[in-house]
């Protein structure tokens, strides 16, 4: 091995591991390195904490048909199960998920019109988004083999970490194979007979609420959250309120019968949220194009440790985009922490670098030195295009 400034000894199992043109091994290994026994065995009982079964089949997805009639999903939504949208998957419908066709199958929290099913359209242009009531429907549905790409929105230009989403990132054994970012340009919505001056709350995701913080406010109008955003255009359009709204896409108007009261009401007109494709396979990283790569890692309690694993990048001149902390799940400290004093921390960092490059190779083998965990979560194709 050349030597380098900066750089520290890597062994050479660990370049075997991270090295995508030494072997095929690294398809199957380079998500986890390092991982302490312990560690490793309280995450496949996550991963295989899998529910099962059962009765439904969601109705297949006609993405053309644009105009579709309120009353139609009204009556159909509360006397008939064969509704023309097809109902979010719940863990109980995944098993008699059929195949259709070889398009790609992407899976989206949320309901028809929800900005991740733009997301998963824009990543993945002509694929099948299928909807999913919950996050964790989206990554059984991938790790169940029922679809081939989840689709998770990360973070946003306004609203900043979605948490949650971090914690999912480590729970399940997905891979980041891609990224898009998305401007979200918020609507306000009511029924057709409904007014801004009836309104008194209004629905919608955590996240766009926040992102829309002044304009609510403004209006004096009551936040309820919901878990999406065409999930609170669908609700108000199913129970015909007149005095509650929703914050959705134009989209989400048109697909519901729903009038457009104020387009463009997030706070800022540059809100953008990032997007990660996961898949069960990591993608061969290349240096063809810019790359970004995520890893989380922890490391001991002391002076100066979160400054040195930064150091890592800096020294090697490697730009990160991205930190976020999030605590330490309790059941995964108990397995390979024995004493701690304060709340440890995992560290979530992304930075601008391929996998392929050894540059980052190294960095991540200088971490893994002194870090307690490291997992790399995927190296990917940096979205650099106009949101
Ligand atoms: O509710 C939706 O439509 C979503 O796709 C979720 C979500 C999010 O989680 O941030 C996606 C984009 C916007 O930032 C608001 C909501």
């Amino acid at each position: 091995m050349a030597a380098t400034a900066g750089k520290s000894p890597v062994s050479s199992s660990f370049v075997q591991k991270l090295n995508p043109r030494t072997s095929y091994c690294y398809q199957a290994s380079y998500s986890t390195i390092n991982l302490p026994r312990r560690l490793r065995r309280i995450h496949s009982q996550a991963c295989n904490n899998i529910s099962s079964s059962s009765d439904q089949v969601p109705d297949s997805v006609n993405k053309q048909a644009k105009a579709i009639e309120l009353q139609k999903l009204i009556d159909d939504d509360s006397r008939d199960s064969s509704i023309s949208l097809p109902r979010p998957l719940t863990s109980a419908s995944l098993s008699n998920l059929a195949t259709e066709g070889s398009r790609l199958r992407v899976a989206y929290q949320g309901v028809r019109g929800a900005y991740s099913e733009s997301a998963a359209e824009k990543a993945y242009p002509n694929c099948e988004a299928v909807p999913c009531e919950q996050f964790d429907t989206a990554f059984e549905a991938v790790e169940r083999w029922l679809v081939d790409r989840a689709v998770l929105p990360i973070e946003n230009s306004l609203g900043g970490s979605i948490h949650r989403n971090y914690d999912l990132l480590l729970r399940h054994r997905l891979h980041i194979v891609g990224e898009v970012k998305l401007a979200i340009r918020h609507c306000l919505l009511a029924n057709p007979d409904a007014n801004l001056e009836e309104l008194k709350r209004v629905l919608s995701h955590p996240q766009a609420l926040a992102q829309c913080e002044n304009t609510l406010t403004k209006l004096g109008l009551v936040r309820e959250a919901v878990d999406d955003t065409a999930g609170a255009a669908k609700f108000i359009a199913f129970h015909k309120l007149k005095d509650a709204g929703a914050v959705a896409s134009e989209t989400a108007a048109r697909i519901y019968g729903l009038n457009i009261l104020a387009r463009d009401i997030q706070d800022d007109s540059d809100n953008i949220t990032r997007f990660l494709m996961l898949a069960r396979e990591p993608i061969i990283p290349g240096i063809d194009k810019p790359f970004k790569t995520s890893i989380v890692f922890s490391l001991e309690e002391g002076p100066g440790e979160l400054f040195k694993a930064l150091a890592v990048f800096a020294m090697r001149n490697i730009n990160l985009t991205k930190i976020e902390s999030r605590p330490l799940p309790k059941q995964a400290l108990r397995a390979f922490v024995d004493s701690v004093k304060n709340f440890p921390y995992l560290f979530y960092v992304d930075f601008e670098a391929s996998m392929a490059d050894q540059n980052a190779q190294y960095a991540l083998g200088h971490l893994e030195e002194f870090a307690t965990f490291l997992r790399v979560l995927g190296s990917y194709p940096a979205d650099t295009g106009t949101p």
